[in-house]
C-alpha cells in the first residue's frame, strides 16, 4: 500500500465551494487556488455567481438569510467555514470594496480611523500615522491631506472609491476582495484605482469581481471564466486572453454574448 501523499495547501484557497440560495446552487463545487502577490479576476455573464463567490470569501453571505454554503474556504490551513471562527477578525484578514463607494457620513479621518479603533488602536499619534499610511497606499493622501475633518461625502466618487480602499487598508488585510470596483467612477478615476491595485498587489492579494474584459487584462494575473455557477475556465490571464481552452470563454471574452 503506497503512502498517502501529503495535502499541499495554497495559503488561500477554496476548495469544491458551493453556495446556496434556499435549494438554488449559485456557485457549483468551486476550487480555485489565490497566490500571493497576485490579483485574481473573476469574470463571466451576469447572473453566474462571480459576486457570490466573492463575498463568500470573507463570509459576507453569512448575512443573507437562506444561503448556506458546502466545501472549504482555506486560509493559512484554517477553514473560515468551521464554526468557532472569529467573523469580525476574518473580516479584518480579508477586506472588502464594493462596486459603490460607501463611505461613513464621517470626516475623511474619522472614515479611516474607525476600523483601527475598533480593533483597539488608542492614541492620537497612532491614529494619526494609521490614516496618513492607509491614504498613502491609496494613493489619496495628497489630495486629502489639508481637509481630512472635511466629510467623506464631499469627495468625488473616484476619490471616495479610494478612501474605501484605504478604510479597507487601515487594518492591514492580507486579502483585498472588490467587486465591480471601478464600474461606478469615470476613466480617469478608474485609471487611477487599476493603478492602485496593481501597487497593493506587492502587498497583498486581490480578487477582483469586473465585468470589463480589458481590465480584467490589464490588471490580473489569473482569471477564472464562471457561466451558470460553474468554473468553465482557470489560466494566466495571458493565457486565457490569448488562446482560452474552452470556447464559450473565447465567445465571452470576444463579447459574443453576456
Ligand atoms: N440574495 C439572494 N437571494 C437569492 N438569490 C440570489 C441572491 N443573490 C444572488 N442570487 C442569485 O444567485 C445567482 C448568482 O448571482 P450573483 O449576483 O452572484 O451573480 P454575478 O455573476 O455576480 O452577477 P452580476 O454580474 O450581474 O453581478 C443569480 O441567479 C442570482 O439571481
Amino acid at each position: 500500500m503506497g503512502i498517502a501523499e501529503p495535502v499541499v495547501r495554497e495559503s488561500f484557497q477554496t476548495e469544491d465551494l458551493s453556495i446556496f440560495y434556499g435549494t438554488y446552487e449559485a456557485v457549483k463545487g468551486i476550487s480555485l487556488p489565490f497566490g500571493q502577490n497576485t490579483v485574481t479576476a473573476l469574470i463571466g455573464p451576469s447572473g453566474c455567481g462571480k459576486s457570490t463567490f466573492l463575498r463568500s470569501l470573507n463570509r459576507m453571505n453569512d448575512d443573507i438569510s437562506g444561503s448556506t454554503t458546502k466545501g472549504s474556504i482555506w486560509i493559512d490551513g484554517v477553514d473560515i467555514n468551521a464554526h468557532g471562527t472569529d467573523v469580525i477578525k476574518l473580516r479584518q484578514k480579508i477586506g472588502m470594496v464594493w462596486q459603490k463607494p460607501n463611505p461613513f457620513y464621517k470626516s475623511i479621518y474619522d472614515n479611516i480611523a474607525f476600523g483601527p479603533k475598533y480593533h483597539g488602536i488608542k492614541g492620537k499619534q497612532a491614529l494619526d500615522e494609521i490614516v496618513e499610511s492607509s491614504l498613502r497606499r491609496a494613493a489619496l493622501w495628497d489630495e486629502v491631506k489639508d481637509r481630512l475633518k472635511d466629510s467623506a461625502l464631499a469627495l468625488s466618487g473616484g476619490q471616495q472609491q479610494r478612501l474605501c480602499i484605504a478604510r479597507a487598508l487601515s487594518v492591514n488585510p492580507q486579502i483585498l476582495l472588490l467587486d465591480e470596483p471601478a464600474s461606478a467612477l469615470d476613466p480617469v478615476s478608474t485609471g487611477k484605482v487599476e493603478e492602485l491595485i496593481k501597487e497593493l498587489k506587492e502587498e497583498l492579494r486581490i480578487v477582483i469581481v469586473t465585468h470589463n474584459m480589458q481590465q480584467a487584462a490589464r490588471i490580473s494575473d489569473f482569471t477564472a471564466y464562471f457561466y451558470l455557477g460553474s468554473l468553465v475556465e482557470y489560466d494566466k490571464t495571458e493565457k486565457v486572453f490569448s488562446n482560452p481552452e474552452n470556447q464559450m470563454t473565447q465567445e465571452y471574452i470576444m463579447g459574443r454574448f453576456g
